[in-house]
């Protein structure tokens, strides 16, 4: 039988720990067992203390310190040290029985979703294809003030892209931080964000507001090469057609909620909890 697990990823700061545990509290709300994996070797605090570590097997501090390396060379030494010492992780993992989502809250460093295949290794491991045997799937967050800046959001797209590709297991991407933006952006515009319109990056080009402050970041982006730069990239996205946001405001238990019925059918959590149907008496006569 296979376990279910949520790998939840993103740029630094995007909400990841915060959304974790606010993603624990509505387990714990309602009655679901849960079990918390901190992978970031660089954590300080946490509201809900990890039933599993990362920094139990080594700390960013002491590699930094010990190997002279700075935090991102140190984070990939981290998880290298991890990939070589997997029993760390199956040894509290596998006893875990399938009712358990395992949540495991990842580090913020970009280049670990983007060109370095340490977590491909590590998600090889964890998931129905290596020994451990997880339902996984990926919540890659990006914080919802980036809408402001589209050039910055187009980015944050490419990278929650770029970890779909990479990963290969069911992933759902999150816009954070809602409670940031709601003011500031219309529910329409944000709906087209969430959607991920193209049409976003090049409509600058006759955007009064960009012609009337040259220097303003949406104005700088209708800049010629940028401009064409900007039509390859929503080219690009177009052509995928597979990114977009589900919106996530942490305060709101039934947007915590929403997000995890997104999880649950990704990871088809409902159906292993369902009984099995007993066999037909019937048909096991008619096999006889
Ligand atoms: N207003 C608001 N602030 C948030 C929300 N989620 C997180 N924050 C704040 O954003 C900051 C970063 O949040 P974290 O949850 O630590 O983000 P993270 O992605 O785990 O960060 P790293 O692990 O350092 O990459 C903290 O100051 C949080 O209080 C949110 O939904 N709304
Ligand atoms: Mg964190």
């Amino acid at each position: 039988m296979s376990k279910f697990g949520l790998l939840v990823m993103g740029p630094a700061g995007a909400g990841k720990t915060t959304f974790s545990n606010s993603l624990i509290q509505h387990l714990q709300n309602t009655r679901r067992s849960c079990f918390y994996v901190n992978l970031d070797p660089a954590a300080e605090q946490f509201s809900y203390q990890p039933d599993l570590d990362i920094r139990e097997l080594i700390t960013l501090e002491d590699v930094m310190e010990e190997l002279g390396l700075g935090p991102n060379g140190g984070l990939i030494y981290c998880f290298e040290f991890l990939l070589q010492n997997l029993e760390f992780l199956s040894e509290a993992l596998d006893p875990l029985s399938e009712e358990y989502l395992i949540i495991f809250d990842m580090p913020g460093q970009i280049e670990l979703y983007t060109h370095i295949p340490l977590l491909p290794s590590l998600t090889q491991f964890l998931s129905r294809q290596g020994p451990l045997n997880i339902n996984l799937c990926a919540a890659y967050l990006l914080e919802s003030t980036f809408v402001i800046d589209k050039a910055k959001f187009f980015a944050g797209t490419l990278s929650a892209m770029s970890a779909m590709l990479m990963l290969e297991i069911p992933h759902v991407n999150i816009l954070s931080k809602m409670d940031q933006v709601r003011d500031m952006v219309t529910r329409r515009e944000l709906r087209r964000f969430a959607n991920v319109d193209v049409q976003l990056l090049q409509n600058d080009e006759d955007d009064p507001e960009a012609r009337a402050n040259p220097m303003a970041p949406d104005a700088l982006m209708s800049g010629g090469s940028f401009k064409q730069l900007n039509r390859a990239v929503a080219q690009l996205i177009d052509d995928f057609s597979m990114v977009s946001f589900l919106q996530l405001d942490v305060q709101d238990e039934d947007s915590v909620s929403a997000i995890l019925s997104h999880i649950d059918d990704a990871i088809q959590y409902h159906e292993a909890q369902e009984p099995r149907e007993p066999k037909d008496e019937q048909e096991v006569n008619y096999e006889d």
